[in-house]
């Protein structure tokens, strides 16, 4: 089974197009703004008007207050949606869409009764803990946390790139994986070739 790709935090159309051009199968715009990878609405619209077809856009938010999510949907056509703070289920739900729950991995963490949390998920993010970050730490987690028999769709990110994504995919076999800082040259500008050799290494395994 091939394994997906989702390339987050893009900001600008020419990352976009990149991502695109490598193989991707998703790309990330953050709508949180203490983020250095936060975009303006007007400025993903203009993201997303720009990528050829069958590539998955894909909205993050933190703990944001639903009319901010609504309203990001009235300017920006996303597909999924992905919240990465504390948002229960009914929150998740409420806006018609598919969604991605990330779920912080902290030492002792049951996963599978974690990800139960969230039935309705499209699929469940594994992403890093870092006390006060919520996201895109660039850190691993430990991965034989991650049980092998599982019921939902595993999206695994936190500290992937091109040399640690081939071991990734063939011992956790996850759904998708997720990448952002592994594929940048500097926070929020993504590298083509750091792009183009993660993806070649997700999909040679
Ligand atoms: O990227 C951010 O700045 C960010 C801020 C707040 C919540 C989530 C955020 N990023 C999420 C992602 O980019 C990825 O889903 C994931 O965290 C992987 O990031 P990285 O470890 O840099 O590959």
């Amino acid at each position: 089974m091939a394994t997906r790709v989702k390339i987050c935090g893009i900001t600008r159309v020419e990352d976009a197009r990149a991502a695109a051009a490598a193989g991707a199968d998703a790309i990330g715009l953050v709508f949180y703004a203490p983020s250095p990878r936060a975009v303006e609405p007007a400025r993903a619209a203009e993201i997303v008007r720009a990528l050829p077809p069958f590539v998955t856009t894909v909205g993050l938010f933190v703990d944001a207050p639903a009319e901010q999510v609504r309203a990001v949907l009235e300017q920006v056509p996303l597909d999924v949606l992905q919240f990465h703070g504390d948002e229960p289920e009914p929150y998740c739900l409420q806006f018609g869409r598919p969604y991605l729950k990330a779920i912080r991995v902290r030492a002792g963490d049951d996963l599978n009764a974690l990800a139960g949390q969230w039935p309705s998920a499209s699929g469940i993010l594994l992403d890093s803990f870092k006390p006060g970050v919520p996201g895109g730490t660039g850190l691993t987690f430990d991965w034989s946390m991650i049980p092998s028999e599982r019921s939902w769709s595993l999206v695994l990110a936190g500290g992937l790139d091109a040399s640690n994504v081939a071991e990734a995919v063939s011992r956790v076999k996850p759904w998708a994986v997720d990448v952002s800082g592994g594929v940048e040259a500097a926070k929020g500008i993504k590298d083509a070739n750091k792009i183009n050799a993660f993806v070649h290494e997700v999909k040679r395994v």
